[in-house]
């Protein structure tokens, strides 16, 4: 036994040489979910996400979840499994670790190992590039969330509209798209530039021309969240800012018909009647609309609170611009002035597109000659061209009778 024991040491040293031999051959990182002190690491989530994609192809254990309101189906590192990555020919090992721990949430982390000759080659560009790819699979896949009134709740939100269902002249529709797109791929600008990082859009135009459903495509498309905020629900100013304080990073801030949720076109008024007290006046308050004004709203959307997070989109609807105080309308508040209007020919050929799979008919240029200043809108047209959606020609018909009696109608 004495041999053994001889053996066994020998052994022992030389293998714990060995190892700290290999460890100085490597070079090892951890990116654990919090930070000291609660903070949240980015990087984080975006590991999780550029693994999630690996997993499904490499991983030898991977755990799979799929929410009930959806049909996709997510991969993710087991607990404790590897998985080998190439990146430019060379090779670097991922790992997920779970530390339980008593009376506490689990610490989760993922560590990164490669050799440590390539780390200075490797290392910088390797994690921009997960970066970037976890944060797109993260906006592909991530569920968005429509938040309502007091934002303390918030449910799924899965609205079917984007920008290939809208209604909207082609021009238009890509300035949007592309402010948007610019929009999100503009960190290093909003930062090299001073500023933060948001945008507004106002939408203006008829009711039935697509304004929430406009809302509803940005969402899809930048994959944020949607916070609805219902101004005549909030008390004041303060609990605006309160709300603002909520929201998360890459969100939609959705203020309706703003012109019905604030007596905004009269700044002066407004502040004489907040300065009285009198039971009568507090009694007309409270029929009016809400109690935060219009400094306080552009305080929420350009105050030194609103530069308390990034990435945000603020978007006001109303139906007439012609009531919102010229504050709000002035250049750099609303980046944007959207008009939203009657359902023109090249709208309504993408209409019947989705609605009726038709790409050409006898009628359209009836249709199209009809259309001209017949001001009706795309929900209107919608509203035709589903009714009949299973015969085309009775859709179109149809569609032109009401043409003809709504110009009828507008010219008598
Ligand atoms: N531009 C559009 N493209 C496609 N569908 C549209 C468009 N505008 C309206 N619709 C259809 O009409 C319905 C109502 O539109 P939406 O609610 O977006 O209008 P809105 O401008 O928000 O109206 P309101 O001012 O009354 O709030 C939508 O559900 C959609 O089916
Ligand atoms: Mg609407």
């Amino acid at each position: 036994s004495e041999i053994w024991d001889v053996c066994f040491g020998f052994a022992k040293s030389h293998l714990s040489f060995l190892s700290t031999y290999l460890n100085k051959l490597h070079s090892s990182f951890y990116i654990y979910e919090y930070d000291e002190g609660f903070v949240r690491n980015d990087l984080y989530p975006c590991v999780k996400w550029h693994l999630s994609s690996l997993s499904s192809a490499h991983a030898s254990a991977a755990t799979l979840f799929s929410a009930s309101d959806t049909s996709k189906i997510r991969f993710r590192l087991a607990e404790d499994e590897a998985l080998m990555e190439m990146f430019d020919g060379v090779a670097v090992w991922w790992q997920h670790h779970v530390k339980r721990r008593q009376d506490e949430d689990d610490e989760r982390y993922f560590s990164l190992r490669m050799r440590a000759s390539h780390r200075q080659l490797l290392l910088g560009r390797f994690l921009n590039y997960v970066r970037a790819h976890g944060k797109e699979l993260e906006l592909q896949n991530r569920e968005k969330q429509l938040y309502t009134s007091d934002f303390s709740r918030s449910i799924p939100f899965h609205h079917p509209a984007t920008f290939d269902t809208l209604a909207l002249d082609p021009v238009q529709k890509q300035e949007i798209v592309d402010d948007l797109r610019e929009f999100m791929e503009g960190e290093e600008f909003y930062k090299r530039a001073g500023r933060t990082w948001k945008r507004g859009y106002l939408l203006y135009g008829p009711p039935g021309t697509g304004k929430s459903s406009m809302i509803a495509a940005i969402s899809n498309f930048t994959g944020y969240d949607v916070y609805d905020l219902e101004l005549t629900a909030v008390s004041n100013n303060n609990d605006l800012r309160q709300l603002l304080m909520i929201t998360t990073n890459k969100s939609i801030i959705v203020i309706e018909d703003i012109d019905c949720s604030l007596d905004l076109s009269d700044r002066a008024n407004k502040s004489v009647s907040q300065s009285t007290n009198s039971k009568e006046d507090i009694g007309k308050k409270e029929l009016e609309t809400s109690h935060v004004t219009l400094s306080g709203l552009l305080n929420f959307t350009d105050g030194l609170w609103s530069c308390c997070g990034s990435e945000r989109i603020f978007i006001f609807t109303t139906n007439h611009i012609g009531k919102l105080d010229p504050a709000l309308l002035r250049a750099g508040r609303m980046d944007m002035h959207i008009l939203l209007s009657y359902c023109t020919f090249s709208a309504f050929k993408l209409l019947a597109k989705n609605y009726l799979e038709v790409l050409e008919h006898d009628l359209f240029a009836e249709v199209e000659r009809e259309m001209e200043g017949a001001n009706f809108t795309p929900a209107a047209v919608s509203e035709i061209l589903i009714q009949h959606r299973k015969n085309a020609t009775a859709a179109l018909e149809n569609l032109l009778a009401a043409l003809k009696s709504a110009k009828f109608n507008t010219c008598s």
